[in-house]
């Protein structure tokens, strides 16, 4: 009898363990603009799909605590900066203007629901399953669902699995962040008030779109950079016009400054530096300190190690061209693996990975991913700069065109700022586009589409640009290559 008992116990348990094995043909860990984009594609693709992502809203990094909210906040700040200090120049009146800083936290929640709720929705229509769990590899084929609301555990199955487990803030060594007075970007989005004094260390893309936001709103900003220039990766040139806007709207900033110290006492945070160049030590509070020294690949709980997947040095998970890791079957794409760091490149890197699966070839090319800093004026990039050029050895014209000369900018009272083309010294290729203006952001696209189709500086100058509008400074300047401008 018992040994019966026995039996059937033992029976039903292996009746349980089987009913929460799920299997899958395609199974993404990581629900960022990476893994969501993936899992889409995948099951549009005629695969039985699912996604597995622990935060408990999909959009990743991105939608949640990246992109999205810091463009709300840079949005609206920029609003209110320009009803308060432009309004008047521009014919209207308007009295007691003030920042409500709860109301524009909630926003920036706003659109952050709404669009991860919409990811939501496209798992519905296009019948990805979505797990809500921690995802841990058990082997080559199986992941281990930890789910993150109760309920039970279970094992997914899948004959190929994405990862796209994403980054996370570096750390600064020997500065404790608590997300409340020494913050993170995290920490920095979600403000309950404006700090009088900010201090940011790291004059990246985080550092300076944050620097914005809060001085806007009225926060005393400096920005300690270690290297000399700031605009991690920007062209030289541009990055100095940069630091010149920035420095007109209020920032200040310090170059060459190695922080020795960073810790909160009460309600301060106490900061030193060393000025490396003249070696002296420098110390300030602030209210808030920001830490944006860059992001690093997130892989804690995943099992990489265990499975035996390949790490660099920097913690990147290790792959081909065809993102294989050493289990063909297992491929990684987005902040987790080389490259830069940004959704678009994740997200085509997604759609990359699953023609792979499909079709067996994909394709991205990382030499045409623009880039965006969404300050004001914008600053945005595609293709090589000057510094690479000359790097390489490559015979390159400039082409330039300042928007104090457009005529749209002029109206707009917006002027600030200018087209960069370079373009092969012979050829009239396009290698690179830098531009610092209004709407730098939208406009660079044509400058993705001019190097995807290997145009020249001329076939641009051909195309008939709209008449008042920006996108005509983009055209001067590619005129500006053979030194033929109209408006300048
Ligand atoms: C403040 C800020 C602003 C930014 N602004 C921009 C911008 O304007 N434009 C731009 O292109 N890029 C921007 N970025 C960068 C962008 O957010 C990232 O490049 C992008 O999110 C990377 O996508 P991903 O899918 O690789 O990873 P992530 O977006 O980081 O997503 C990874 C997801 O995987 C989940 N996950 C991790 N481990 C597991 C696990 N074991 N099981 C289940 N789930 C797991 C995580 O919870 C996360 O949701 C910004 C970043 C920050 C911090
Ligand atoms: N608009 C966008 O596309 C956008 C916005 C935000 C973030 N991101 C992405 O997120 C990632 C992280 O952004 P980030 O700004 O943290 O990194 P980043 O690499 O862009 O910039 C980090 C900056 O910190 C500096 N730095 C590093 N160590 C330092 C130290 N010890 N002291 C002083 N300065 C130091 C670096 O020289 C660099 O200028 C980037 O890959 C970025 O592309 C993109």
């Amino acid at each position: 009898m018992l040994r019966f008992s026995n039996r059937r116990l033992f029976s039903s348990a292996r009746v349980l363990a089987e009913a929460v094995t799920k299997k899958h043909d395609v199974v993404v860990i990581g629900g960022g603009p990476g893994g969501y984009v993936a899992a889409i594609k995948a099951a549009q693709e005629g695969y039985n799909t699912a996604c597995i992502e622990k935060r408990g809203a999909l959009g990743g990094t991105c939608l949640n605590v990246g992109c999205i909210p810091s463009k709300s906040l840079l949005n609206n700040s920029h609003l209110f900066h320009t009803i308060q200090h432009e309004a008047k120049g521009r014919g209207i009146d308007v009295a007691g203007v003030e920042i409500n800083i709860g109301n524009f936290q909630k926003a920036k929640e706003t659109a952050v629901k709404q669009l991860t709720g919409g990811i939501e929705m496209l798992f519905k229509k296009n019948g990805v399953t979505y797990y809500k769990g921690a995802g841990s590899f058990i082997d080559e084929h199986q992941v281990k669902v930890d789910p993150i609301e109760g309920g039970e555990e279970l094992t997914v199955q899948a004959d190929n699995i994405i990862v796209a487990t994403g980054s996370e803030p570096s750390p600064f060594p020997g500065i404790e962040v608590d997300e409340e007075r020494i913050v993170t970007s995290t920490g920095a989005l979600a403000l309950k008030e404006i700090p009088k004094r900010l201090v940011v260390i790291g004059g990246g893309i985080i550092g300076l779109e944050m620097s914005s936001v809060w001085s806007r709103l009225g926060s005393e900003v400096t920005v300690l950079e270690f290297q000399d220039a700031i605009g991690a990766g920007m062209d030289g040139e541009v990055a100095k016009a940069t630091q010149k806007f920035l420095t007109k709207q209020g920032l200040k900033f310090q170059l060459g400054a190695k922080v020795t110290k960073g810790v909160r006492e009460g309600d301060v945070v106490k900061i030193e530096y060393e000025d490396v160049k003249k070696g002296t030590t420098t110390e300030i509070e602030a209210d808030v300190l920001l830490v944006a020294v860059g992001r690093r690949p997130y892989i804690e709980g995943l099992g990489a190690e265990k499975l035996g997947l390949d790490i660099d040095n920097r913690g990147r998970l290790v792959i081909d061209s065809e993102f294989k890791t050493k289990f063909p079957h297992i491929r990684v794409i987005g902040d987790v693996t080389f490259g830069v760091m940004l959704a678009h490149k994740a997200e085509e890197e997604g759609i990359a990975a699953v023609e792979y699966i499909k079709n067996g070839h994909g394709h991205v090319n990382y030499g045409n991913i623009p880039s965006v800093m969404y300050s004001h004026p914008e600053v945005a990039w595609v293709g090589q700069n000057e510094q690479q050029l000359k790097e390489a050895g490559i015979k390159f014209k400039v082409g330039k065109f300042p928007f104090i000369a457009n005529s749209r900018a002029k109206t707009n009272q917006d002027t600030e700022g200018f087209v960069k083309f370079l373009a092969d010294a012979e050829t009239q290729r396009v290698l690179g586009v830098h531009i610092i203006g209004p709407n730098a952001g939208e406009m660079i696209a044509e400058a993705g589409l001019a190097l995807e189709y290997g145009a020249s500086t001329e076939d641009i100058a051909r195309v008939c640009h709209a008449h008042p509008t920006l996108s005509e400074a983009f055209k001067e300047a590619a005129l500006g290559t053979f030194g033929k401008t109209i408006n300048f």
